[in-house]
């Protein structure tokens, strides 16, 4: 892949361009951004990481031209309005699109409107695994049958704020862990959208996201970001448990997921997928 497009460069893009810029194998020539604000700061910030490779970078405040540059692929990293905002203009321009705000497919219309325009124009909306782990063994169990699948999400306090976890608790004066939210995958999604794209992603690899059941957690004892899951299926038993070191750039999000999607770009150019 020569040409990759990012919409959003916060803390997961930054440390995805970063980490594609170390991959050898990576013939990346050019990187557009698509931004709302500080285009400029914004071109610098991503010009400095480029700095040991070759890579032009352009800088777009209108999708309508990023998409008339021609990148061979979107990669969303800014928030589920975004894929709302931008998603049938990636995917009707025939590019594409890699999700990681994918708690926006709670949303059903949306969902049903971007598949159809992803059929209608032969591009394909990519679902990464993101902050959790595990999806192909879970896609794979779906498909012999499941019985079960739970999900648990553990954060530090400061990882909720600016939630709604702060109508629920308060964040501040917490001694002990709180469990502020159990429901299904899609009320978790559309409640909590910077903090449960990964009930969304086990749910639409697994059963469903009105039949998965999420609990979300607030505690103070903890520094890392938690995500745990159990499944039950007629192939397979097991759990996970991921324990996310918090990114550096954004208390809310998992370093991890920036690797994840590097995964996912990174597949789409090398001889080998894995
Ligand atoms: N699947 C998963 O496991 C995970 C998914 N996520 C998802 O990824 C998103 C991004 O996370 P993260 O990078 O940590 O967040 P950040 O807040 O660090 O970065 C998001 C960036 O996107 C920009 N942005 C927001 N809306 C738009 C838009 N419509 N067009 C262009 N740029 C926009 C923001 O810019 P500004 O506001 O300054 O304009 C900001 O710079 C989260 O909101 C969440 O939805 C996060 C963690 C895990
Ligand atoms: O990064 C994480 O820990 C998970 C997250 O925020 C999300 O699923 O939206």
């Amino acid at each position: 892949m020569q040409h990759l497009a990012l919409i959003g460069f916060g803390a997961i893009a930054r440390t995805l361009v970063a980490t594609l810029c170390d991959q050898p194998d990576m013939r990346l020539r050019k990187l557009s951004l698509l931004v709302r604000s500080t285009p400029d700061e914004l071109r610098r910030a991503a010009a400095e990481i480029c700095a040991p490779r070759d890579i032009e970078v352009q800088v777009f405040t209108d999708i309508a031209q990023m998409l008339a540059a021609r990148p061979d692929l979107v990669v969303e990293c800014a928030g589920q309005k975004a894929v709302a905002d931008h998603g049938a203009a990636v995917l009707g321009a025939g590019v594409d699109l890699v999700t990681a705000s994918v708690g926006a497919f709670a949303d059903q219309a949306l969902f049903d409107r971007l598949k159809e325009t992803a059929a209608g124009r032969g591009a394909r909306i990519i679902l990464p695994a993101g902050a959790i782990g595990g999806i192909d063994a879970l896609v794979a169990a779906r498909l012999s049958g499941l019985n079960e699948l739970s999900y648990t999400g553990r954060k530090p306090p400061g990882g909720w704020k600016g939630t709604d976890a702060e109508s629920r608790v308060d964040l501040d004066a917490l001694t002990e862990e709180a469990v502020f939210f159990e429901g299904t995958a899609r009320e978790a999604a559309m409640r909590f959208p910077k903090n449960a794209n990964v009930a969304a992603t086990l749910a639409l690899a697994g059963p469903g996201m009105d039949e998965t059941r999420v609990r979300l957690i607030a505690d103070p004892a903890t520094t890392e970001n938690t995500h745990e899951y159990q499944v039950r299926s007629q192939a397979v038993d097991y759990s996970m448990r991921l324990v996310g070191k918090v990114s550096p750039l954004n208390p809310k999000t998992s370093l991890s997921t920036a690797y994840s999607l590097a995964r996912t770009v990174l597949n789409r150019s090398g001889a080998i997928i894995i």
